[in-house]
């Protein structure tokens, strides 16, 4: 029976790569910076001292970010027997966006250029807000700016929910998000606004990479959350991912955990689970695993590395994540049965002692566990793609256009 496992920890860069400085990001390091800080004892809330990964260490992690940064971070043990193949690889896409990556590691890099709204205020073209208010039959639109997600609903949310006007914002992501309160302004509603955005947004030439809801609830400043209802409408890989290949011409299953559907863009997935927060996207996960079929991949997206920690800059809420991870992997591990094999990678960084609130250009580590995988360094991967091509591989699928196999 063969299945591959593939847990996509978003925004787990290990050392910023050889084009960081064209991002800014030259010298970060989402791990090796975390690390830093539990060490220092500076990452003390909700957990305490040197960051404790002794599963990720012995999967070969340390010796990834050593071969990535020239230093085995902080607290890892240097002397770990490793257990697994171990690389860490740059990314040949022109963003560090989260389908970027995830398009990268199913070998199908983005060459091209996005479209962005780089203009920090009056962000979006009056031509399109004009079509959104008239087609939506808004009474109005709020932001239209730069924003961090969570910032701007205590700007915005209280006026949001006494005018009913949605609140649009963007990043240096190639994104139109579109933030609505739940009950007041209706989930409903903010999904078929998000549908005319991506039309809009695709029949007008934006180029734009994702529309995001983003739906939250609460009644004041201070007091809002947003949900597990975020919902993606990505443009669709510009080619055949491995993942479609294994269902086109293998037959085979792909189940997605978590927002990696809504990534693809739906190509390529055969059966979809969601989750909420870390605990939850691990039960579903395992539960997966015990049931999938020869011929078939898990794939899930930890996305909370990233959206409740990442971006938040909130590097102690960063390391209990990862020491919760790594608490679990232990589960995880035990259900990679004979021929199968699991994968643990990232998307890109989000470190989360940088200045601002965005992704930060790294490597990524990739770590593979499985019964004959034969442990050790597979050193540095030029693109993230040689994830893919080592699953086309492994499932004897039609080669991939990029990326090297590593198995
Ligand atoms: O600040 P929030 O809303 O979490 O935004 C983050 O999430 C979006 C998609 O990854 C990007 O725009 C990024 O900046
Ligand atoms: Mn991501
Ligand atoms: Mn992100």
């Amino acid at each position: 029976m063969k299945r591959a496992f593939i847990m996509v920890l978003d925004s787990f860069g290990i050392g910023s790569s050889k084009d960081a400085d064209k991002f800014g990001d030259h010298g970060s390091d989402t791990l090796g910076h975390i690390a830093e800080a539990c060490f220092k004892g500076e990452a003390d809330i909700g957990r305490q001292g040197p960051l404790h990964l002794p599963n990720l260490t012995a999967l070969g992690l340390g010796k990834a970010a050593e071969l990535s940064t020239g230093r085995v971070p902080p607290g890892m043990d240097e002397n770990a027997e490793i257990t697994a193949a171990y690389a860490y690889a740059s990314e040949i896409s022109s963003g560090k966006d989260t389908p970027s990556g995830h398009w990268e590691i199913a070998g199908v890099p983005v060459l091209f250029d996005w479209g962005y709204f780089s203009d920090k205020e009056n962000s979006f073209p009056q031509a399109l807000l004009d079509k959104l208010v008239e087609r939506a039959d808004l009474p109005g639109y709020l932001g239209n700016c730069h924003s961090s997600g969570t910032v701007i609903l205590d700007e915005l949310g209280e006026e949001h929910m006494r005018t009913g006007k949605p609140i649009f914002y963007t990043s240096a992501d190639s994104v139109f998000q579109i933030a609505c309160h739940e009950e007041t302004f209706g989930l409903d509603r903010l999904y078929a606004l998000c549908e005319i955005a991506r039309e809009e947004l695709t029949e007008g030439g934006y180029n734009i990479g994702r529309v995001i809801a983003r739906p939250f609830v609460g009644d004041k400043a201070g007091n809002f959350q947003r949900t597990g209802n975020r919902h993606d409408l990505a443009v669709e890989p510009p080619s055949p991912t491995m993942l479609k290949k294994l269902v086109d011409e293998k037959n085979g299953e792909v189940i997605s955990v978590g927002k990696i559907a809504d990534i693809y863009a739906q190509q390529g997935i055969t059966k979809k689970v969601k989750a909420t927060g870390l605990d939850a996207l691990f039960d579903a996960t395992i539960a997966e695993m015990k049931q999938a079929p020869d011929m078939s991949i898990v794939f899930t997206n930890f996305v909370d590395f990233d959206s409740t920690w990442g971006h938040r800059r909130d590097v102690a809420g960063y390391a209990g994540g990862l020491e919760l991870f790594d608490r679990r992997l232990p589960e995880l591990m035990e259900q990679v049965k004979e021929d199968d094999i699991l994968i643990l990678t990232a998307d890109h960084g989000c470190d989360p002692t940088w200045q601002g609130t965005e992704h930060t250009r790294e490597h990524i580590p990739i770590l593979i566990y499985g019964p004959k995988v034969k442990p050790g360094s597979l050193g540095y991967r030029e693109t993230f793609a040689d994830i893919g091509q080592t699953i086309a591989h492994y499932f004897g699928l039609s080669e991939m256009d990029y990326g090297k196999s590593m198995l």
